[in-house]
């Protein structure tokens, strides 16, 4: 059966354990993520914090042999029928936490850096998001004008943010303004900035990973009803792993609320927010049928399919059959918009069409 290929909005790379270590003075790695394994929950160390989580599980059911060899994860794409991939940080998601603002300078530079010399530098089908400090805006500016030098498409940020620095505050608009000249996507990923485990009753692993994706709504209404993508109309930003079959019914929502409450709406926007949607918030899935329908059902177009590669949570081992299940009588146009055209228009990858 011919292979589907694909590009990947959504994965993630795994970084050596000495990471920053290697990278910073012993003050400052000593402070930076790092995490231990004890007998059921992992022991997260950030900056003297100590954050216990159930994460043995993730890691032990990571099956992808390249979750941390570039060259094996390339091979591994071969196999599952992606060629491009944007891949998320892992332990660099915490560095979000940080509010040492010289820690989270020196660790975010770091970080980019191995993604730039052990990612970026040595391949051409796996692309790296930035990392940038949320301690400070000015650094966050400083190092999303480096990066963006350095080749990156996309700078990451966390769906959840610390009280009192929400995305619609004045705080980020240096970000925006920065982000949107540079050309790079802001690429949101779920779960990160908060909590994950938020609820351990009945049907707690569900319920959890619902809570999940509720953050990547807040960032849309924030940064559309704020005004952020009015004002930068250029921005694009996506919110990654959160499944996309929303998209369309928050614009619908929104648009009511700005309709109907008018008399209470500040900022005015220039365009209904539903619009400022479809023209500047992408998503991406794993397995959501409806992420497949809504572009059909809504012509909300700006859904691009992710593998999450190596996350459980992912289609590896089962891509191809993934790929047959959301896309088997689904136009061509379409297939190919959500696979390699959306992907593509994000990040001016050329367009391949690899050797089988
Ligand atoms: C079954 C209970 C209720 C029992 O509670 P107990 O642990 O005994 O106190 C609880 O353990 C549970 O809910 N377990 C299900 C697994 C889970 O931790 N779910 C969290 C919500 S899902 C999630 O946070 C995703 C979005 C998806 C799973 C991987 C995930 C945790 C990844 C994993 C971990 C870390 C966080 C990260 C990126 C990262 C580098 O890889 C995302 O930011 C976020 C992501
Ligand atoms: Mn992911």
């Amino acid at each position: 059966m011919t292979k589907i290929w694909v590009n990947s909005g959504d994965s993630h790379v795994m970084e050596p354990a000495d990471v920053w270590t290697e990278r910073l003075p012993a003050r400052l790695g000593a402070r930076a993520p790092r995490s231990e394994r004890g007998e059921k929950y992992e022991m997260l160390y950030i900056d003297g914090e100590r954050i216990d989580r159930q994460l043995g599980d993730f890691m032990d059911a990571m099956r992808p042999p390249g979750a941390w060899d570039l060259k094996v994860r390339l091979k591994d794409l071969d196999q599952e029928g992606v060629w491009s991939q944007l891949a998320f940080p892992s332990m660099g998601f915490w560095l979000v936490s940080i509010t040492d603002r010289e820690l989270a300078r020196e660790t975010v530079r770091a970080w980019n850096d191995w993604a730039h010399e052990e990612i970026l530098s040595k391949n051409k089908r796996v692309i790296t998001t930035a990392c940038v400090s949320t301690a400070d805006i000015d650094d966050a500016v400083a190092e999303v004008e480096r990066v963006a030098e350095l080749g990156f498409k996309a700078v990451f940020l966390p769906c959840s943010t610390r009280e009192g620095e929400e995305y619609a505050l004045d705080r980020w608009e240096p970000l925006w303004t920065a982000v949107e000249r540079s050309g790079l996507v802001l690429g949101f990923h779920i779960g990160t900035g908060g909590q994950n485990v938020v609820f351990r009753g009945p049907g707690g692993a569900v319920v959890n990973y619902m809570e999940t994706t509720y953050p990547g709504m807040r960032v849309v209404s924030h940064m559309v009803a704020g005004g952020a993508l009015d004002r930068h109309p250029d921005l694009k930003i996506l919110i990654a792993e959160g499944g996309a079959g929303w998209m369309p019914a928050i614009g619908d929502r929104m648009d009511e609320a700005y309709r109907q409450h008018g008399m209470f709406v500040r900022p005015k926007l220039s365009r209904l927010p539903s619009e400022i949607i479809r023209q500047q918030v992408y998503a991406s899935f794993q397995h959501d049928k409806s992420s497949v329908e809504i572009v059909e059902s809504t012509g909300y177009r700006n859904v691009m399919w992710g593998d999450d590669y190596p996350h459980l949570e992912g289609t590896y081992g089962h891509t191809q059959s993934t790929l047959r299940d959301l896309f088997d009588g689904v136009s061509d146009d379409i297939r190919d918009r959500v696979t390699r055209g959306t992907f593509n228009e994000l990040f001016g990858l050329p367009e391949q069409t690899p050797q089988e």
